[in-house]
């Protein structure tokens, strides 16, 4: 087979603990990547005659060679020394800077895809290990699996959760992850909590919250806005640095109820919780 569909779900933090910075300015984080059934849709068709990388269509906000997809193809071309090439549509759902991995999670379907199609034969562990350099939300993607991550997002342990629905707004802001790592009223010194606590022990209650939450909603007027609507039907979030927050809700039927109070002006969408990603079901790896 030369060509592909395939699916880069999205993920939401849980919580999301920012327990130190190290000496490169990253920040140590405990998260809870939750992925969804919800995301982007990748086409991607094996080029044997070429080795160019091209991707349709043009997305205005970022370079072609920028793109997380192209920069991952090119990085599996480097590492290999395969010369081969590849055409990828991408169908776009996810808003860009979301909070939501969509970047990520394309650039880790577009490595999976092309492991498979350029027929590359690298393990699941190699390609999260390229996947990092491309981006801290990329291996848990590359995993496929519902994980606890320490350190940048890079140490994952795979969890099972409670099956789950989610409300998930788009406020209508692009949130700069970079500025709410930098900004000073941002709390660093979260105490590091085992991931048994965290699920379902003494720190339970307290854990399931995100550090950025403050800054954000003080820079974002709009994220604030969302977070407090929302949150008049459950446990309302924020997402990684957002912009998008959400609800876990416990059924279906008051998903889509909560979908249809949600107002005109922000973009929103209804998702179910995913212990394995819908990529790895897609591709049969287990
Ligand atoms: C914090 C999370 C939680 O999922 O936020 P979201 O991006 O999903 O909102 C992610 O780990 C983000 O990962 P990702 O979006 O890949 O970040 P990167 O491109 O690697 O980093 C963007 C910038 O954010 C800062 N940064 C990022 C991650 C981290 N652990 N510490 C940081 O200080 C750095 O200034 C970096 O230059
Ligand atoms: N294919 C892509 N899709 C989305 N963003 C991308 C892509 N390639 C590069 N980027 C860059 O990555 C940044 C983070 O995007 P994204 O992963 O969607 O958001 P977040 O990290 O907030 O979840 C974007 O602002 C954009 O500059």
């Amino acid at each position: 087979m030369t060509s592909l569909s395939l699916p880069a779900p999205a993920k939401l933090n849980r919580l999301l603990r920012i327990c130190g910075r190290r000496a490169n300015g990253y920040h140590e984080l405990q998260t809870l990547f939750q992925l969804l059934d919800h995301g982007d849709t990748l086409y991607v068709t094996a080029l044997t005659h070429s080795n160019d990388i091209d991707l349709a269509p043009a997305m205005p906000e970022i370079a072609t060679e920028d793109n997380l997809i192209v920069r991952a193809a090119r990085l599996l071309q480097q590492e290999t020394g395969c010369r081969a090439g590849a055409r990828f549509k991408l169908e776009k759902r996810l808003p860009m800077g979301g909070g939501l991995g969509g970047g990520s999670s394309n650039a880790a379907t577009a490595l999976l895809a092309l492991n498979h199609l350029w027929e590359l034969k690298l393990d699941i562990e190699t390609l999260a290990t390229l996947g990092l350099r491309l981006g801290a939300d990329v291996p848990v993607f590359v995993r496929g699996h519902t994980a606890w991550a320490e350190g940048v997002g890079e140490r994952l342990v795979p969890v099972d959760l409670p099956n789950s629905w989610f409300v998930v707004i788009h406020p209508g802001v692009a949130v700069s992850t970079a500025a709410v790592f930098g900004d000073d009223g941002l709390t660093r010194d979260s105490a590091i909590i085992s991931m048994r606590d965290a699920l379902d022990g003494a720190d339970a209650d307290a854990a399931w919250r995100n550090d950025c939450e403050r800054v954000v909603r003080a820079r974002y007027p709009e994220v604030d806005r969302a977070l407090t609507w929302l949150g008049q039907y459950g446990a309302a979030m924020l997402t990684g640095t957002g912009a998008c927050v959400f609800c876990p809700l416990e059924s279906e039927a008051r998903a889509i109820e909560v979908l249809g109070r949600v107002p005109d002006e922000w973009h929103a969408f209804k998702a179910q919780s995913c212990t394995r990603s819908p990529l790895h079901q897609h591709l049969g790896i287990a």
